[in-house]
């Protein structure tokens, strides 16, 4: 019997965002889309081109940039949001259009204020008007785990009409159990069968994403919707490496299923999303936890000597973790060994990027005695997800005691041009940033400032995100990677300026643009 595809639909790009502390860059998020498109994921669900002109410009490269995938962009159901929507994913090879509204009782009274009629109304109006855009169309029932199941067949017949080709769950408050999911599915597979797909997404909130999603794979879905390291919204959604590995893993029981990922990728994916949001999963964290190989008792490691299955359900080489690799970088380390490691950890960098990469593996081997993987991750990622630096920090000098008032003195080039500045601050960060904004005449408000070390150890390096607003518009990210705090908080600020100034201009005409309400 030839098997069945689970379509795997990865929404960390909008839902993942969605987590709080979550937001990522434009660069950062093509780097992601691209690593998305080699794990093999069928749709990336690259944002929500209406929220803001930020998010409409990453799903825009985004669409232009991914061949293997399809992109899709969310979309209530308002025609403002489908139009960013279909002008946002225009240019890619695959596109959909993801729109929905709620379907629950409660949704339907309290925050759409409207009757279920304009409910269905509203939903046909959506699709209708998407399918000018794309031909793949999902229509999502909003808080399908508490809606009436009579008035999603009914919804679901007048958008399957209007031309809907996906018909989504969402089990959007993470309310329901495996065995309800199970039966909903169910039914509405049946319903629908042969004239659209069903889809699952399911949230996090009583621990239950990922044997819901199994349960509803059993049950019909062939499409399931998830984040890496189980990122979302509150307590976030399905994790993606743990659907797909129980689907490999017990392939006894889902032996009529495959997907397309390729395994391999996971752990590097899983890495990159850590490094770019500084949002680490658990240690004990299924799969890509710290600890998820790591076996600490005396009678566990006896047998993993003996017999490494004994305590071992899967391999860390299927997810792309290759835990005897024992080369460890140095200052002494060419570059021949440093492409050799980058390409272990699944980095393939065009030889300028390579280049700058080395050169700062290089000033970084000088004050670190060893560079662990991690490093290197953060380092390259870092490098990648740069925008073009309009401004650079040359150099910072700080003043602070536990009486004084602190100070910071930092110059910074633009171009051919270094201009230095001093500022006092209610603290030294306040101090290093407020100088910034003398030098470049740009006033940043910090919404955000996180700092996570990269490895362990005294001499690990820092890597500081800061979320910021300039001008009053929406904020921005950056990010500053060094062994040193303040320096690293100095380039996370300057990044986030950076950032903000490739994108000026687009910002500037999608806010003036009168034929598209944000
Ligand atoms: C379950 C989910 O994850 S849904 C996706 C969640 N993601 C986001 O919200 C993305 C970020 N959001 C945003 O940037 C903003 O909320 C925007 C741009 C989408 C809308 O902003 P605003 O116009 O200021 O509206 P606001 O967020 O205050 O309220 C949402 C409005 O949309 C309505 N609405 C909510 N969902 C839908 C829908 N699917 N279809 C139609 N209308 C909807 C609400 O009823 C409310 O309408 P009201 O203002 O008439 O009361
Ligand atoms: C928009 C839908 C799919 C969603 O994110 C949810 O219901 O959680």
């Amino acid at each position: 019997m030839s098997k069945e595809t689970i379509k795997i639909f990865d929404t960390t790009l909008r839902d993942g965002e969605q987590s709080p502390g979550a937001s990522m860059n434009t660069e950062e998020k093509i780097q992601i889309a691209a690593q998305l498109e080699r794990l093999g994921v069928d749709i990336i669900e690259a944002g929500f081109a209406a929220a803001s002109p930020g998010d409409f410009d990453a799903i825009e490269k985004i669409a232009q940039r991914v061949e293997k995938s399809t992109v899709c962009s969310l979309a209530r159901a308002v025609d403002a949001d489908v139009k960013a929507a279909g002008e946002a994913i225009a240019k890619a090879k695959m596109k959909r259009i993801h729109t929905f509204i709620a379907t629950s009782p409660i949704h339907m009274e309290y925050k759409l204020k409207m009757k279920p009629d304009e409910v269905i109304k509203r939903a046909v109006r959506a699709v209708e008007y998407a399918r000018t855009f794309v031909e793949d169309v999902e229509f999502s029932c909003e808080d399908a785990g508490r809606s009436d199941i009579s008035f999603m067949k009914e919804i679901s017949d007048a958008v399957i009409e209007a031309g809907a080709t996906t018909i989504n769950l969402p089990d959007t408050v993470g309310f329901r159990l495996p065995f309800e999911i199970g039966a909903m599915v169910k039914e509405m597979s049946e319903y629908v069968r042969g004239r659209a797909i069903i889809s699952v997404h399911n949230h996090n909130d009583l621990g239950l994403g990922v044997a819901n999603s199994l349960e509803a794979v059993v049950n019909g879905a062939r499409q399931v919707e998830c984040t890496i390291n189980g990122l979302g919204e509150r307590a976030g959604n399905a994790a993606l490496e743990e659907i797909v590995m129980a689907l490999k893993v017990r392939n006894d029981v889902f032996s009529n299923f495959v997907t397309n990922i390729n395994t391999k990728e996971i752990y590097p994916t899983s890495r990159l999303i850590a490094n770019i949001t500084g949002i680490e999963p658990q240690p004990n964290k299924a799969i890509v936890g710290k600890n998820a190989f790591a076996h600490e008792s005396g009678i566990h490691q006896d047998g993993v000597l003996k017999h490494k299955e004994t305590y071992e359900i899967i391999s860390p080489k299927d997810i792309g973790l290759d835990l005897n690799d024992t080369l460890v970088l140095g200052k002494h380390s060419g570059r021949a060994a440093f492409k050799d490691k980058l390409s272990k950890l699944g980095f393939t960098l065009e030889d300028e990027a390579l280049n700058r990469a080395f050169e700062r593996f290089k000033i970084l081997a000088d004050r670190k005695k060893e560079i662990c993987d991690d490093d290197i991750r953060a380092l390259v990622t870092n490098e990648m997800t740069k925008a073009a630096q309009v401004f650079e920090i040359v150099s910072l000098q700080l003043m602070d005691c536990s009486e004084g008032v602190p100070s910071a003195a930092v110059k910074i080039r633009k171009g051919e041009d270094e201009t230095m500045d001093a500022s006092i601050g209610g603290g030294t960060i306040d101090a290093v940033f407020k100088a910034i904004d003398r030098i470049t005449g740009y006033t940043g408000r910090l919404d955000e400032y996180k700092v996570k070390s990269v490895s362990e150890g005294k001499d690990a390096l820092a890597n500081v995100t800061v979320k910021v607003s300039f001008n009053n518009e929406p904020a921005v990210i950056g990010h500053g990677l060094h062994i040193d705090t303040m320096l690293a908080s100095a380039r996370a600020y300057i990044g986030a300026l950076n950032s903000y100034l490739s994108m000026e201009g687009k910002l500037k005409a999608r806010y003036t643009d009168s034929s598209i309400t944000v």
